[in-house]
């Protein structure tokens, strides 16, 4: 694949993530891969995993990675064709783009949604201009809508720890949360899950809190999260914003905070989360603490996603 955007940009997922489970029996198998190669990582929002992950990756394929926390330390960047630059921004994308294309072999990027302008924010102007005007394969660390390395260990970790001989239940649940949070990891999740098809997927969240139709496209939806969670083997816990009253939190409902008591519904369900999380907001401690947990495992998952990714673009476009 060229660039790494979405899982529409990956021909078989499934393949990919069996690439991501052989990187994690052998991780140094491709070491010379990327030997002469330099990724760069541009951070415009904070990161733990994403950031760290990434550059194990890179560095256990023999590349460098670089990375620039251009929105803390960088000019301000402007994105909008035809600006009068006259305010804020320093430097347009435009201008800036082209030079990294010369810097790095491929590009990283993470920039969040402003959540005001959905129109705005679905049409991924940010990361789509780097792809315009860097010449250079693009990977998403995270964009306005979607977060594909996340999806790819999600699935990794599923395929991993399921031995049921059947397809999963797999449940998407919507959590509380302080503050408005962007709808990319549950969007590119459930696009994860409806484009590998290996799973009964579920969405369940309180009403107006509906994801944008055309990554939840082929899953079951209900605002029942008792009746989501009967047999369910995974859940999968994340707030989001509402997508249809753009960007606002409408419901604080604490009822949809996972608790162990819930999982009773669910056959020994295994609990996810891509973290950072708000304990006892979106999950309860005795959840986060129990056996019930994979999100430690479903975070160690990004270094063989992120190598599978990053080695699958380095073959493509030697
Ligand atoms: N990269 C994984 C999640 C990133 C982001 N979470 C956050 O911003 C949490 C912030 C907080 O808890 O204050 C999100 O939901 O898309
Ligand atoms: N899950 C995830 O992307 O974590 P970071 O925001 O810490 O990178």
């Amino acid at each position: 694949m060229k660039h790494f955007l979405s899982a529409l940009d990956v021909p078989d997922v499934t393949a990919l993530a069996d690439s991501a489970a052989a990187f994690k029996a052998a991780p140094r198998s491709a070491e010379t891969l990327g030997r002469g190669k330099r990724i760069g990582c541009l951070f415009l929002n904070p990161s733990l995993r994403t950031r760290l992950s990434t550059q194990v990756a890179a560095q256990q394929l023999g590349m460098e990675a670089i990375v620039f926390n251009v929105g803390a330390e960088g000019w301000a960047l402007e994105f909008a064709e035809g600006a009068v630059m006259n305010g804020t921004t320093v430097e347009h994308v435009k201008d800036a783009a082209p030079i990294l294309g010369q810097y790095f072999d491929i590009l990283a990027i993470r920039t969040f949604p402003g959540l005001k302008d959905r129109a705005e924010d679905y049409s991924e102007r940010y990361i789509s201009q780097f792809v315009k005007y860097a010449g250079v394969p693009v990977v998403s660390l995270e964009s306005a809508t979607l977060h594909p390395l996340q999806s790819l260990a999600d699935l990794l970790t599923i395929r991993e720890t399921f031995a049921g001989g059947r397809r999963p239940k797999v449940v998407l649940s919507w959590a509380p949360h302080v503050k408005p949070l962007p709808q990319c990891v549950a969007n590119s999740f459930a696009q994860w899950m409806t484009v590998w098809g290996g799973a009964d997927f579920v969405v369940t969240h309180p009403e107006g809190y509906t994801l944008d139709p055309q990554y939840t496209k082929g899953a079951s939806i209900t605002h029942n999260q008792d009746e989501a969670f009967e047999g369910a083997d995974y859940i999968y816990v994340k707030n989001w914003s509402s997508y249809e009253q753009y960007g606002q939190i409408l419901s604080n409902d604490t009822d949809w905070m996972l608790t162990l008591d819930k999982l009773k519904a669910t056959n020994n369900g295994k609990v996810m989360h891509c973290l950072p999380v708000r304990r006892n907001v979106e999950l309860s401690d005795e959840v986060l603490d129990s056996a019930h947990s994979l999100v430690t495992q479903q975070a160690g998952n990004r270094v063989w996603a992120a190598q599978a990714v990053l080695a699958d673009i380095l073959k493509s476009n030697a």
